[in-house]
């Protein structure tokens, strides 16, 4: 399909613009690139006037006018330029011809929201001279639907003449031209800043940006996502540090799951990433990468790692290759991620949606089942394979049919290995995986079980082959036991069981029932135990992001009971966002008072009432139905018919179909299989099979299965000859629904649109029908123009003057919330038609209050540097004056230690003093002795010399001196020096 090149790296090449012919070169703008940083901070009011950036060539004239074209386009884009169809398609019908007739009468046509094409008039044909003056552009619309951008060469009554870049001229009526952005706003990051808002603009703009690989878009506060079929270089630990710390802020999942987390831990509220688009449009793939970004911040536990592994598991259990997607999920999918109080990560719980079974028995030519199956096949290491009795997948006839094998780039065997590495990781034990393989292998043996015929009533019986062999082996039963299951049937007849042999289709419905049950109880045992490995216990604070990934809107050629529940949930999901979006949005002025032109959308609660309503809801008819013994496809369609003829959503068909117009389009079902998938029965002679297995997981299933039962074991043939009498599956759909949206409404959502660009999964190829025929259907125009026209922003008065109050140049503590609110609208500036006063509420338009939050910011920074400063110098006088203290308290003790270590000193050295004395007086003492004894020797000695001459004098006296003169006696001490002067004397004489 066409493509609005630019002949700008990334765009379509030349040569295949070329190739296109003109209604694809029509579309090629020749514009001069801009950088799009500068388009990225251009006020949401932006009007262009002359001087303008915009101004091309210094043409004020132009710009004047061309502003005041847009001024003039502002005061009417309360409804939107491009639901106009009637003027602009009547004359496309001249220029295009037959082809373009038919898109007039098309349904798609005729859904699209209505607007007077008076609007349209009075806003382009009072230009439109001016235009074909100067030669302005203009979006015309071609006969094959695709929008080109032309110059208005001349305009004749209310004919305009328009060129192409080709050379190519065309004619088309005036009033369905639709005005051209300005070069400056090519390719703006959020579809609110274009100053014409229509499906031309917004195409081109997309696929201005897609072209340049920048494949995320905001419109409003939705994110829209095109889907790259090639890897960008997007993600990674650089980009999610980016929008951690904010210096990336272009639209990116990233900044989605950013906010939800941020608003998680400010608002105290839990959050929802709702991710949608048709099958192949990338909502895995986006699930994945926002589910990244969440593991990177709130990581650091480990759970983070078996959160993320448990994508490959259930990508191989769930997902399969379609016609539209190679890796298709065949579930929906509600991951929970919990968080601590601090932000991390403290578990996660998965829920999943009905899972396509019908696929495990049956797919179409070019198909797969689910990858797990060849993966186990190319992969099994061949122990494994041995156990199993594995072969080649082409030797399985459930994976044979289709006769598509391999998916191109894709190694299963690899494949394989990572699921066994990520099984290891979210602690699936080597034991639980053993026997999940041999159910696989089981599930693939029992699709190559054949009957044959026993008797001419054409009754069968089942062939002991190696696959009844097999099977018996894998599940652990008696040979016997699993061929009576699949070919008999007991049934209650009064008192009696009777058994009623099987023909061979109804034996071959039970060997696929059973093969079904198997599969799917499996799938629902790990996502079981997927579960507990994540198990929050204890940790839970009550704070999660959820992020749904649930089938997009499906239409085939035929449309079965799979695509009426997934089309059903979608209807549900679409309401949820039209609930957010458009109705509590406008709900919420009407109950504020709030002046507001009120913005058409298109709900869809007809269309959910034409499913849900009781008794004469398609659910109930389909239930009701479904519990008749002899109720059929072709009777459910009648019954269809005969109650809801009238339902403008409804519409009988030939024979057994009937078709319903879904907010994405009209879808016709085939009611071929419906009773069948819905009552989804399985044989209690297939349970029982399964409950006597000798192996671990048939036994669990059966438990399970008999759980779900409502009738008791003993009790478990119903009259009818019927089963098992579970909730039909629309029923229990139903009501995983309803839980669904009562868990999303009480969280804050966040909405990513994905867009899948072409049919033929090709990298740069952007098919506009395709690409605009998805925004229609999720509604993304009606958003940004309610976002741009709206006050998306709201506070309650207690919130803001709380939140706002404290920049207040004034006290006004004392006063109610409303004045402090107005004290500081007034304050601030804020422009009147920026905001509105609602009776609890203040409204404001996109922008205004991130101006306010930015002033608060800046001022809480303020606030905090002056606390850090005072506290700053507080702490350093408090810790100088501690010093001061400690200084005072340390010279004490030292003081005090030094004293006793000084008088301790003196003691000792007074105690030595003594020592010493005592010591030198002995020391004296000895030495007096001694020179005493030595003076006696020499007295004695002199004295006997003298004896004799003076013996007789002095005889007496000797004696008494000798006697005072003994050392020990006190009195020598006292005589001694005069004893010295006596014997001197004596000497003498
Ligand atoms: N951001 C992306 N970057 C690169 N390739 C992508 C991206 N998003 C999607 N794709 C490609 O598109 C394919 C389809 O995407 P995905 O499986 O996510 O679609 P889906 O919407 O989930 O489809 P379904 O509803 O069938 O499951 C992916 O296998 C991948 O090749």
């Amino acid at each position: 399909m066409s493509s609005l090149g630019m002949g700008t790296p990334g765009s379509p090449s030349t040569r295949e613009k070329a190739k296109l012919g003109l209604k694809k070169k029509s579309g090629v703008k020749t514009r001069k690139p801009v950088t799009i940083q500068s388009v990225k901070s251009l006020p949401l009011d932006f009007r262009f006037t002359s001087g303008s950036p915009a101004g091309k060539g210094g043409d004020r004239s132009e710009s004047d006018h061309l502003a005041a074209v847009v001024e003039e386009e502002d005061a009417g884009n309360m409804d939107s330029p491009y639901s106009s169809n009637s003027g602009s398609l009547e004359v496309e019908a001249k220029v295009g011809g037959p082809e373009l007739e038919e898109l007039v009468d098309s349904p798609a046509r005729s859904r699209l929201p209505a607007i007077s094409s008076s609007r349209i008039e009075s806003r382009w044909s009072d230009t439109s001279s001016y235009g074909a003056k100067k030669k302005v552009q203009a979006w015309c619309q071609l006969s094959n639907g695709d929008w080109a951008l032309g110059k208005v060469e001349s305009t004749k009554g209310t004919e305009s003449v328009l060129s192409f870049p080709e050379g190519k001229v065309l004619k088309f009526n005036t009033e369905s031209l639709l005005p051209a952005n300005p070069d400056i706003l090519d390719g703006v990051d959020d579809l609110m800043q274009l100053s014409y808002l229509h499906e031309p603009s917004v195409l081109y703009n997309l696929e201005y940006r897609y072209a340049r690989d920048m494949i995320y878009t905001k419109a409003g506060p939705v994110l829209v996502a095109i889907n790259p079929f090639k890897e960008v270089l997007l993600y990674g630990k650089n980009y999610i540090e980016g929008y951690k710390r904010k210096s990336m802020d272009s639209p990116h999942v990233y900044a989605i799951a950013d906010t939800a987390i941020r608003e998680m831990i400010r608002d105290e509220v839990n959050q929802s990433i709702i991710i949608s688009g048709e099958s192949g449009a990338g909502k895995t793939e986006t699930a994945k990468i926002a589910m990244q970004y969440l593991a990177a911040l709130g990581g650091g536990s480990g759970i983070e790692y078996e959160i993320l592994e448990t994508n490959p598991i259930l990508e191989a259990f769930g997902n399969a290759k379609t016609s539209r997607n190679d890796n298709s999920s065949r579930f929906g999918k509600l991951i929970e991620i919990h968080f601590s109080s601090t932000g991390k990560i403290s578990g996660a719980s998965i829920q999943t949606f009905l899972l396509e079974k019908s696929r495990v028995v049956q797919c179409a030519v070019g198909e797969r089942s689910y990858h797990i199956f060849y993966q186990l096949c190319a992969g099994a290491p061949s122990s494994l394979r041995e156990k199993l009795n594995l072969k080649k997948a082409v030797e399985y006839k459930y994976l044979k049919q289709s006769n598509c094998f391999s998916i191109a780039g894709v190694d299963d065997a690899e494949r394989f290995r990572a699921v066994m590495e990520a099984m290891n990781v979210v602690h699936i034990s080597h034991e639980d995986q053993d026997n999940v393989f041999a159910m696989l292998a089981a599930v693939l043996w029992l699709g190559n079980i054949s009957f044959t015929v026993i008797d001419n009533e054409n009754h069968v019986e089942a062939v002991a082959d190696e696959g009844a062999h097999t099977v018996a082996k894998l599940i652990g039963c008696d040979i016997s036991d699993l061929k009576v299951a699949l070919a008999t049937r007991k049934m209650k007849v009064g008192k009696d069981i009777i058994v009623q042999k099987l023909t061979l289709s109804q034996a071959i419905d039970t060997r696929d029932a059973l093969a079904k049950s198997i599969y799917a109880s499996l799938f629902e045992w790990l996502v079981d135990q997927i579960n507990k490995s994540l198990e929050v216990g204890k940790r839970r604070t009550g704070r999660s992001i959820s992020i749904l990934d649930i089938y997009g809107f499906e239409s085939f050629n035929k449309n079965s009971f799979e695509q009426f529940c997934i089309n059903y949930a979608n209807e549900r999901l679409q309401q949820h966002f039209n609930r957010h979006l458009f109705k509590l949005e406008q709900e919420e002025y009407i109950q504020d008072g709030i002046d507001w032109a009120k913005v058409e959308f298109e709900d869809n609660q007809d269309c959910l009432n034409l499913f849900e309503k009781k008794p004469l809801g398609l659910l109930s008819l389909l239930d009701e139905e479904s519990t008749f013994p002899n109720g059929t496809d072709l009777t459910f369609a009648n019954k269809l018919k005969q109650h809801l003829n009238a339902n403008t959503c409804f519409r009988g068909e030939r024979g057994k179909a009937f078709s319903i117009s879904h907010y994405a389009g009209e879808v016709v079902y085939d009611t071929s299989g419906f009773l069948e998938k819905n009552r989804d029965l399985l044989h209690m002679d297939s349970i029982q099979l399964l409950a006597s297995c000798k192996c671990p997981l048939p036994q669990m299933f059966a438990c399970k299965m008999l759980v779900h039962t409502e009738n008791p074991v003993g009790n478990q043939y119903r009259s009818s000859g019927a089963d098992s009498q579970k909730l039909s599956v629309a029923t229990k759909f139903k009501g995983q629904l309803f839980q669904l949206m009562q868990r999303l409404e009480s969280t804050t959502p966040h909405f990513i649109r994905c867009i899948k660009p072409n049919n033929s999964q090709l990298p740069t190829t952007y098919e506009q029908a395709l690409v605009l025929q998805q925004l229609r259907c999720c509604g993304v125009l009606e958003v940004v123009r309610i976002s741009r026209s709206g006050f998306p922003t709201r506070m309650s008065h207690q919130k803001f003057a709380k939140r706002y109050g404290f920049l207040l140049l004034e006290n006004v503590a004392s006063q109610d919330p409303l004045s402090v609110s107005v004290a500081i609208l007034h304050q601030f500036n804020i422009l009147p038609e920026m905001y509105q006063v609602g009776y609890t509420k203040l409204f404001f338009r996109t922008g205004q209050i991130g101006s306010l939050e930015d002033t608060r910011n800046r001022t809480l920074h303020g606030i905090l540097r002056v606390q850090s400063c005072f506290r700053g110098h507080k702490s350093r006088c408090y810790a100088k004056e501690r010093r001061k203290a400690i200084v005072t308290l340390q010279a004490f003790i030292r003081g005090e230690k030094t004293r006793r270590l000084y008088s301790a000193m003196v003691e000792k050295h007074r105690a030595a003093a003594v020592l010493q004395r005592h010591i030198k007086c002995r020391i004296a003492r000895r030495k007096f002795v001694d020179v005493r004894n030595a003076s006696v020797v020499i007295q004695s000695g002199k004295q006997s010399t003298n004896l004799v001459s003076h013996h007789k004098i002095f005889g007496l006296v000797n004696q008494n001196v000798s006697f005072l003169c003994h050392r020990d006696e006190p009195f020598f001490y006292l005589f001694w020096p005069l004893l010295n002067h006596f014997s001197f004397f004596i000497d003498l004489i």
